[in-house]
Formats: structure tokens, C-alpha cells, sequence
């Protein structure tokens, strides 16, 4: 009996002889290349941005002008040339963000360190300017963010929201994507009769298969044709294979009718129609599938050829079957570079039986957790009960399959093995809500001294049970000095509370304030990660690029050295940057790996 590994082999060998054909040939429109695979290098047919533009809004200046007051001698806004305009030393123009600088002008002063200057009769617009500022400053360079002829996406790219406006950015409404593959399914069995029969006669079940697989091949983003269900017999086999195939399939999958029985007529029909690589693994569930490529014996029409898989009739070994093999055939002939499922280390939750002769594909809910019973986090799994290939319910909410090698042993709780993914895992269904709520948590947590700089330990093993502690650090001068208040503090304690739920149950354990000073920002992130074991911290302010800003310094230092296993975000002062999108990414990285994020407005 071949091996799984053997088998997908393969499996992807055929699917890779048959990608050139669905790579597409014409063109897709922008919005319908979402989730495929890019057939062609993109590159940008001019820079951006196109001319000078500026960051800010403010007045575009001659920067050795310095501070003093100045004639105002045109506006140059965004969408606007400011042809003609040139900015002389002792005048300046008015600009606002993404606005083209008028040639003359070297720098841009911010709005925020200008005044306005009552208007002399003359009507003639005057602006006092308060700081100096360097040449370049607050101007983005023509082709700073693109230059002409970069390739901003390449050849086997997967297309997201940002790769599409990329494709918008450079101007190309139409792509070359490889085509997601058509898959026609049928179900084999006498004993089926429609989902929606109300009684059953003896010896009748309702046809599960044939929904569930189409349901799955949409999941996957592939085009259907859904082709009914086939007796038992040559004939109808034959017939409904050949309307796979006359429907320009490129993968048929049927269920049911290939193992043993003298009415499991598949294989036989199969061969008879092309090549069987395969017809059993060893594996549990799944050990008769069937795997083949066939063609049409229609002469009338030009040869047309599928991959075809023969899935086994019980419900789970079909599903299990399709996951393990159909899937990576599918992102093959998607375009994807690594067509093989993802997996992660788990432990076991509770003791579980490994089968004595195939390796078993254990259904199982996997979920991250703060301690995964090694003291560290991780995955846990836990079974989705008893594994009866014919009990769909095993299957039920279940988002990876164990990989239990066959010993005959039984794994103890605790044990590390490995999980294939075959679902969504960043919000799994079992996430517990935080136990305590932050809200109670704040006025006790807020200090605006150096000097009480603290945190709050016993808050903190409140909170024990939280799935995600967060702890937010204030960094700055002005605040810890008390001559400012902390505006960004409880700014970025609201934004977790009342994103709480989709952060995994994120809680905010500790707050504090330090000044600008690598060794107060180590000190207190040291203490969170080491002692309060808290998951993410944000640090706000200090980001910038005076030499006083060692936030980024303090952190990276932190977590290379001394908390490897911390995952950080910073965000700036004003919290501009959209704190719940950095929130969201952060909180993943917590559940892969360590993160390290800046991000500077
Ligand atoms: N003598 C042997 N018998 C069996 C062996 C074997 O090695 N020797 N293998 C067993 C294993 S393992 C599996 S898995 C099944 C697979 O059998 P088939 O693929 O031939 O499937 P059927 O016999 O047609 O059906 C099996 C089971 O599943 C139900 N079924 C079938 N289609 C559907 C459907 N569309 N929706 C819902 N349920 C379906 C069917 O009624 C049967 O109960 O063979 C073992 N036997
Ligand atoms: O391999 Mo079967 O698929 O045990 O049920």
C-alpha cells in the first residue's frame, strides 16, 4: 500500500503536468484577480509620486530662509500643478498633503509651526513661519514610494487587497492570473436519494457527500458543476464521467463505490477511461481512494483530460481525503509556488489512542493558548470525539487533522505532535472571554510620574486567565514629567477594550510612563515579559528621529536579547496610524511568533 507522502506525490506530479492549462490566457478585470495567483511580472510605467509632493500640510519654503515672515505667493493644493508658480527666497506658497511643491521651494513647514499674519491692505496673504527647518523636509521625492520601471508584483504573487491597489496604483486594470480550477462532483451509490426526501425507505440515506464537496470546492474559490448522483452501474458511472468531462472539468471528484464490494464499480470505470496512479494509501480514514487521470473517448470533440479522484463513500474519509489530496492539487493548479497545507506543533489535551497499523488523521479543534502545559504558549488540540469514518460529526468544527503515526500506543496528555490545518485557526471557536474587565482595571493603573512609575503585579494576576495581557508604556519627557497629560495612554487602553473579542479576549494588565531613556523603557519592559508574563506590550511615543527618541532602540534591544518570545507593537503619540488594524496584526503575531512592528505615521 503506498504512503500518504508517496501518494501526494502523486497526486501534485499530475496536477503540475496540467498548470499550464490553467494558467489564463486573457486577461482578468482588477476586482475578480482577488485571491489568484499573478501569471505575469507588473511593473510601474512611472514613478510615484509623479512630481514633488509634499507630507504635510503647510507652506512649501526656500528651507535657508529660516523662521520670519513671509509673503504667501500661491496655493498649491493636491490635484493641483502649481504650474508656473516658483517659489523665490522670502516667499512662500501654500501646500497641503500629496500637493505638488512649486519648483524654487526645498522644504515644507508644517501648518502647526506657522501663523497667520493679519492681512496688510493690499490684500496680499502673509504667514509667519516659526522654525527652521532642513532642506527636504516634509517632501516626498518623485518615485520615492515607486520608482519607473520597478516590478511591484511578480510572476506566482498571490493578489490581496494591497496587491490590487498596487495594480490600481500603476495603472493596470486587467492581469494575467491563473484561472481557478472547474471541479464537476457526483455521488455514487444506490442507496442514495436526495437531500431534501423527506422519509427514508430501508436501506436509503440522504447524499451528504455530493454537498459537502461542493461546498468545500467553493470554499476554495473553484467553479462548480454539480452532476447528481450515479447508480451503481457501468452505464450510469460512464455517463455521468463523460458529462465531467464534456463540462471542461479539471478535477472530478465522486464519492463512494471504490473499495471491495461487488458493486463498487469506480476503479474499473476509472481505468478504463485513462491511468490510475493510485487506488489505496496507508491511512485512516481514506485508505481506498482512488486517484486517476482521464480523457474522453469522444471523437466529435478535442481531447479533453481530468484529474479525477475517487473518494471513499464514508463521509469523513471523503472529506479527510479531500483536505489531504484535493486541496493541494487545487492550489497547484491555482498557480501557488507551495500547494502543501500548513502545520504547527500541538499538544495534547487528553490521552489519545494511536491506531496499530495506518497512521491515523485525527480530527481535532486546535487553539492557541497562553500555556500550552510546557509553560510556554502554543497550540492545544483536542479531539473531536469518537473518529467512526461514517460519523460526520467528528468532522464537525473541526480546523486540523493529527497526525497520530501508527504504534498501537496511547499518547499521553501534554505529548507535542504535529497538526495539519484545514481551517481557519487565527479565531478559533473555543476562545474564552476575558475574565476580568479592563475598565475596572484603569484609574488604579494610570500614573503620570516617573517617579510612581510602577505596574501593577496583583492586577496583573487578576487577570490571569486573560487570553492576550497587553500592556501599554507611555514614553515621553512632557508626561512622566507631569508638565502634560497622557493623551495616547488611554487612548490606546480604549482601543484594545473595545476590540477586545476579535483581539482573542485582549486585556490591558499594565499601564506605566517613563521618560525618554533606554534604561527606564528596558527596565519596565523586562518586568512585563520576565515577570508579569505579559503577551504584547505598546509603546507609545518616542518613535521619531531626534535623539531623543530611543523607543525603537530600547525594544528592539529587549526583545533580541532579553524577552525573545515578547511580541511588541509601537505606535506614535497621536495614535494616528490606525491603532486597530496594528492592534490586530499584533495580536496574531502573539498567537505564531514574535512580532516586531513600527509604525510611524
Ligand atoms: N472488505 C472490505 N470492505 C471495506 C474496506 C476494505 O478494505 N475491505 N474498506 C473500508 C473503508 S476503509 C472504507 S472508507 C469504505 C469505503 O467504501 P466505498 O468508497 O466503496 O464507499 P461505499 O461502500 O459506497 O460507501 C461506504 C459508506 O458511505 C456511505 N456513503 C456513500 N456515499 C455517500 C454519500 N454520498 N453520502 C452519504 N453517505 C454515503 C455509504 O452508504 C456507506 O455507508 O469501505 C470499507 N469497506
Ligand atoms: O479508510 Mo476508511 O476511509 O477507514 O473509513
Amino acid at each position: 500500500m503506498l504512503q500518504v507522502e508517496d501518494a501526494l506525490a502523486a497526486v501534485l506530479s499530475a496536477a503540475a503536468g496540467r498548470r499550464a492549462a490553467a494558467s489564463a490566457s486573457a486577461a482578468v478585470p482588477l476586482l475578480d484577480a482577488l485571491g489568484l495567483v499573478l501569471a505575469e511580472d507588473v511593473r510601474a510605467p512611472d514613478p510615484l509620486p509623479p512630481f514633488r509632493a509634499s507630507v504635510k500640510d503647510g507652506y512649501a519654503v526656500v528651507a535657508s530662509d529660516g523662521p520670519g515672515e513671509y509673503a504667501v505667493i500661491a496655493e498649491a493644493r493636491a490635484g493641483d500643478d502649481a504650474l508656473g508658480v516658483v517659489v523665490t527666497p522670502g516667499t512662500v506658497a501654500y501646500v497641503t498633503t500629496g500637493g505638488p511643491i512649486p519648483d524654487g521651494a526645498d522644504a515644507v513647514v508644517q501648518v502647526e509651526d506657522t501663523e497667520q499674519v493679519a492681512a496688510p491692505p493690499d490684500g496680499t496673504k502673509r504667514v509667519r513661519i516659526s522654525v527652521r527647518v532642513a532642506e527636504g523636509h516634509d517632501i516626498r521625492n518623485v518615485g520615492c514610494d515607486i520608482e519607473k520601471d520597478l516590478v511591484v508584483l511578480k510572476s506566482g504573487e498571490h493578489l490581496g487587497p494591497a496587491e490590487i491597489g498596487l495594480l490600481a496604483t500603476v495603472g493596470v486594470t486587467a492581469v494575467k492570473a491563473y484561472r481557478r480550477p472547474t471541479i464537476a462532483v457526483f455521488s455514487t451509490g444506490d442507496e442514495l436519494v436526495q437531500p431534501d426526501t423527506a422519509t427514508l425507505s430501508r436501506g436509503q440515506i440522504r447524499d451528504s457527500n455530493r454537498a459537502m464537496l461542493l461546498a468545500a470546492a467553493i470554499q476554495h474559490k473553484c467553479k462548480v458543476v454539480d452532476l447528481g448522483i450515479a447508480k451503481d452501474t457501468e452505464v450510469s458511472l460512464k455517463e455521468l464521467m463523460d458529462a465531467a468531462l464534456r463540462s471542461d472539468a479539471d478535477i472530478i471528484l465522486t464519492s463512494g463505490g471504490v473499495s471491495m464490494g461487488d458493486r463498487d464499480l469506480v476503479k474499473p470505470c476509472l481505468a478504463k477511461m485513462g491511468k490510475i496512479y493510485f487506488d489505496k494509501i496507508q491511512m485512516k480514514p481514506g485508505k481506498p481512494l482512488t486517484f486517476a487521470e482521464i480523457s474522453t473517448d469522444d471523437t466529435a470533440r478535442s481531447s479533453k483530460t481530468a484529474l479525477a479522484f475517487g473518494l471513499p463513500g464514508n463521509p469523513v474519509s471523503c472529506m479527510v481525503c479531500f483536505n489531504l489530496f484535493v486541496v493541494p492539487a487545487i492550489r497547484l493548479l491555482s498557480g501557488w509556488s507551495n500547494p502543501h497545507l500548513q502545520r504547527v506543533h500541538v499538544r495534547l489535551s487528553h490521552p489519545l489512542r494511536a491506531d496499530s497499523h495506518r497512521p491515523e488523521f485525527h480530527r481535532a479543534v486546535i487553539r492557541w493558548v497562553l500555556d500550552d502545559g510546557s509553560g510556554r504558549p502554543g497550540y492545544v488540540a483536542e479531539s473531536t470525539g469518537q473518529q467512526a469514518s461514517s460519523r460526520l460529526l467528528s468532522m464537525k468544527s473541526a480546523n486540523a487533522l493529527l497526525e497520530v503515526p501508527a504504534s498501537g500506543q496511547t499518547l499521553a496528555a501534554g505529548v507535542s505532535i504535529q497538526a495539519i490545518v484545514i481551517a481557519d485557526i487565527t479565531s478559533p471557536p473555543l476562545y474564552k472571554q476575558p475574565a476580568a474587565t479592563t475598565t475596572s482595571l484603569l484609574p488604579t493603573h494610570f500614573v503620570s510620574s516617573a517617579k510612581s512609575m510602577s505596574t501593577d503585579v496583583s492586577q496583573v494576576a487578576a487577570s490571569q486567565n486573560a487570553e492576550v495581557k497587553v500592556a501599554i508604556l507611555t514614553v515621553s519627557d512632557t508626561v512622566s514629567s507631569g508638565a502634560g497629560p497622557d493623551r495616547s495612554g488611554p487612548r490606546a487602553v480604549s482601543v484594545v477594550n473595545s476590540s477586545s473579542e476579535k483581539l482573542g479576549g485582549a486585556v490591558v494588565v499594565a499601564t506605566a510612563v517613563v521618560p525618554d531613556e533606554v534604561d527606564q523603557i528596558k527596565d519596565v519592559l523586562v518586568k512585563w515579559s520576565d515577570v508579569d508574563r505579559v503577551n504584547l506590550i505598546l509603546t507609545l511615543g518616542g518613535t521619531g528621529f531626534t535623539p531623543r527618541d530611543v523607543t525603537p532602540e530600547a525594544t528592539k534591544c529587549v526583545i533580541e536579547k532579553e524577552a525573545p518570545g515578547l511580541a511588541f507593537v509601537m505606535i506614535q503619540e497621536s495614535l494616528k496610524v490606525t491603532p486597530f488594524a496594528m492592534l490586530s496584526r499584533a495580536a496574531s503575531g502573539i498567537r505564531g511568533s514574535t512580532l516586531v512592528q513600527t509604525a510611524t505615521q
